[in-house]
């Protein structure tokens, strides 16, 4: 697949002389109409993109934080199609690009085609699929690539050289570099090679490399951003949205 709208829109940052950082908030958490003031409010905060959760009943990848705002989110009716259908009826196109994160089984639910075509005209740019191995992706990529959306792969600190190299050779938008060996959520400590693990990927990847994971204060974001391309920052921006602490937000986002 030719270069996605995404993939450009972070080179074009980190051309400009800047990091990128992407915020993830879960779709419909606080109501979908509140969606497109968020993205707005994420934007002028200066966020490359957004990642976009799709709430789920078993998400196994997610840490408290996220399963209390999936639950939250469920229970105001948000779903994919409900979601999708948000997205493409806001005023403006949105604001900057968006990734969706979701498990495999609404995408079968609703069939990949029909995913792929809603997630275009819905200006979605990205996916993540944390349940989907490399084994299985041709499930959704022919579609994916029909509707030029990038299908971001993830790499683990445990994941082998080899599988490291075809994941960073299939990359598209950019490479999700996976700080922890665990769930989503705050932490205090990483582990002491992560700074050598995002330099090798850098080395590997024709794409930006961004890390995440338990990235929970501007220090960190900026550590880290600083041995990659940027960062993705997930519970702790939940949980700043849910004590109204914007101020908190903006310094989070603003990396130098
Ligand atoms: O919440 P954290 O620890 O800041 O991590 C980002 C993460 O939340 C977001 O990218 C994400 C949410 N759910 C996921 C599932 C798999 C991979 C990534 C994600």
């Amino acid at each position: 697949m030719g270069k996605t709208n995404l993939e450009t829109v972070l080179q074009d940052t980190l051309q400009a002389g800047h990091k990128i950082c992407v915020p993830y908030i879960m779709a419909g958490d606080g109501g979908l109409s509140i969606l497109e003031e968020r993205l707005q409010f994420l934007k002028d905060c200066g966020a490359t993109a957004v990642e976009l959760g799709i709430p789920f009943s078993d998400p196994v990848a997610d840490g408290p934080t996220i399963q209390q705002a999936g639950i939250r989110a469920l229970n105001e009716g948000a779903s994919l199609s409900a979601i999708l259908a948000q997205l493409s009826s806001f005023q403006h196109p949105a604001p900057l690009p968006i990734i969706l994160m979701t498990y495999l089984n609404p995408i079968l639910a609703m069939g990949v085609d029909c995913f792929a075509k809603k997630c275009s005209s819905s200006g979605v740019d990205g996916i993540i699929v944390p349940d989907l191995p490399l084994e299985e992706e041709n499930l959704v990529s022919d579609s994916l690539a029909d509707s030029n959306i990038a299908l971001i792969r993830l790499v683990a600190l445990t994941s082998p050289e080899e599988r490291i190299t075809m994941l960073a050779d299939k990359s598209e938008g950019f490479l999700y570099a996976v700080t922890v060996n665990g769930t989503t959520g705050g932490r205090d400590a990483h582990a002491n090679d992560v700074g050598v693990y995002l330099q090798q990927l850098k080395t590997q990847s024709t794409v930006p490399v961004l890390a995440g994971f338990g990235i929970s204060s501007p220090a960190r974001a900026q550590e880290f951003a600083s041995y990659g391309d940027g960062v993705v920052i997930g519970s702790k921006i939940i949980e700043l949205f849910q004590q109204q602490r914007l101020d908190d937000i903006r310094k989070l986002i603003a990396l130098q």
